[in-house]
Parts: structure tokens; sequence; C-alpha cells
């Protein structure tokens, strides 16, 4: 090979499975020596099958999708150094993201997929762990009826938690626990978070449209407290969203914020509105502006 042909041969994003990222969580040195060696594709049997889960030419496949919805995010700091990710349900199938990657060089070769009804993974990358993220993922789905949940580490998400932690922007309507929850009003961009948790079409009991907040509505997004482990975050993630039948994200302090919608673009605008909405409260907590009436 040409030396300017090996290097542009450098430049392509590789699989993971090919280059390991060094996270101890995910592969060791054993390990990565170990995907060196000739191995069957998958351990669960027919590659043909698992293959067709996660190869398409369509760029909007769950597989191809969280790819590319990663990349996009990295880029606005939700998914840096292996934090956060995305996944999304698709018919009967979960799409998961592996554990402790560089989420912005994942490719769909390396997607787990779980059937929706058993919980059993149809296809399951050999070198990998399926994202720590996953039963908070399973929780949006079978809570909320979810068809994407997407978790970021933003920074602003993680502030807002410290600020509401304070104490120092206590919610008029929960008193008693006044840092359990984020609450905002009478900002534009409240209007791009639906009303009824999974999604604006949603029919409430007695036939009401749920539709999206208004300019008016208070916004409110309970915040569960941080756990060592990501996976035991689950109890008071199911807890938060039994107690906020309206809410459509969870918000946890120290670490970030879970968000979902019925499909992936309203997960995507969601988290878009919610990031918008930390990242201005923290800047009217700058300027001493209150951001709850
Ligand atoms: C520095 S990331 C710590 C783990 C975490 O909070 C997270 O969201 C990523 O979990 P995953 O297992 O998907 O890598
Ligand atoms: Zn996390």
């Amino acid at each position: 090979m040409e030396p300017a042909e090996k290097k542009l041969k450098a430049m392509e994003p590789q699989p993971y499975h090919q280059i390991g990222n060094g996270n101890s969580n995910t592969m060791d040195v054993e390990q990565q020596q170990k995907v060196m060696e000739p191995q069957p594709h998958h351990q669960t049997g027919d590659e043909n099958a698992e293959d067709a889960l996660i190869h398409s030419s369509d760029p909007l496949h769950p597989a191809n999708h969280i790819s590319d919805l990663c990349r996009r995010f990295y880029t606005l700091g939700w998914v840096t150094g292996t934090g956060g990710g995305v996944s999304i349900r698709h018919g009967d199938h979960i799409y998961l993201a592996p554990s402790g990657v560089q989420k912005e060089m994942m490719r769909p070769t390396d997607m787990f997929v779980m059937d929706y009804h058993t919980k059993q993974y149809l296809r399951r990358p050999l070198v990998l762990k399926p994202s720590a993220c996953t039963p908070l993922f399973l929780a949006a789905y079978t809570h909320r009826n979810a068809g994407c949940c997407i978790h970021t580490h933003s920074q602003w998400a993680v502030l807002i938690t410290l600020i509401c932690e304070a104490g120092l922007q206590p919610d008029p309507a929960h008193p008693d626990t006044p840092t359990a929850v984020f609450s905002i009003n009478e900002i534009e961009q409240i209007k791009g978070i639906s009303r009824g948790g999974a999604g604006s079409s949603e029919i409430a009991e007695g036939g009401r449209k749920l539709g999206n907040l208004g300019f008016y509505d208070t916004m409110r997004i309970p915040i569960i407290e941080n756990t060592a482990h990501e996976e035991d975050l689950k109890g008071e993630l199911e807890k938060a969203i039994e107690a906020w039948p309206e809410t459509c994200a969870v918000l946890v302090r120290r670490h970030g914020v879970y968000v979902w919608g019925k499909d992936v673009a309203q997960a995507k605008t969601q988290a878009e509105s919610l990031d918008y909405l930390f990242q201005l409260a923290v800047e009217m907590h700058k300027l001493g502006l209150k951001w709850v009436s």
C-alpha cells in the first residue's frame, strides 16, 4: 500500500470490535487480544438472521440512526468520554449501544438488539457489554411506551441539579420537596415539551388531547439522586416516572438526564428543548433571575 493510501485507511472509523477503547469496563488486554483471533461473529447462532437486524441502507434504521445521533450528540457535549447514550425501540426490537465505548465512534455492527417481550438478546456483539443504561431505557419503554430514550451527560443538566440541590429555586407547588424537581415557566421553549410523558398524540382520560405544554404552563422535571452504578438508578427512576405522570424526563443529580419520546424525533427535540431550558436557567441563575413564578 502506498503511504498516502495507508494514511487515508488509518483515518477511516473502525468498528469497535476492531480497535478497542482501552476502557477496562469493556475490554481488558486479554479481551483485546482475543478479538484479534478468528471468532464466531456472534454468540447466538444464526449469523445471517442477526446481521439482518443491523444491516440496512436506510439511514433511519435504528442501528444506523443510533450511531449517527451519537456522533451529533458528541458535538453537543452530551455523550463525551463514553458517558450517555441512545436507545431506540423498533417494533418488538430494542436497539442498545455497547457500554464504555466512545459513543461517537460506534458502527451499526456494535449494536445489541433485545426482544421487547422476552428481554432476551437477539444480537450480542461478542467482546462488548450492553450499555449500563439498559434498565433505565427499558423503564421508559415499559412505563411510558416510549419509542426512543436519550441519556445525556450535558453539563447544563448536571448544573441545574446542583443549583436545585442548593435549594435556591424552590418550586412553590412542591414546598416540601424543593430540591427534588426542576420547574420553569413563561419561557417559549417550554412549548417543545409534551404534556403527557410519552407523546403529544396521546389521549388523556376523558378524551382530552394532551398536546404540548403552553407558555403559561409550568414544566416540572423530577430529580433523583445518583448511585454508584448506573443500573442502580432504575428503582428511583421508575418511582419518579410514576410520581410525575406528565414528565418526559428525569434528571439525575450530579450525573445528567434521561429523556424519552414516542419516537426518535420527539425524544430528540425534547432533549434539545430541555437542554436549552437547563442552560437558560443556569444563565438566569447567574444573573440573579428567577425561572419560575
Ligand atoms: C463516564 S461514563 C459512566 C457511565 C455512565 O454514566 C453512562 O451513561 C454510560 O454508560 P454505558 O454503559 O452506556 O457506557
Ligand atoms: Zn450516565
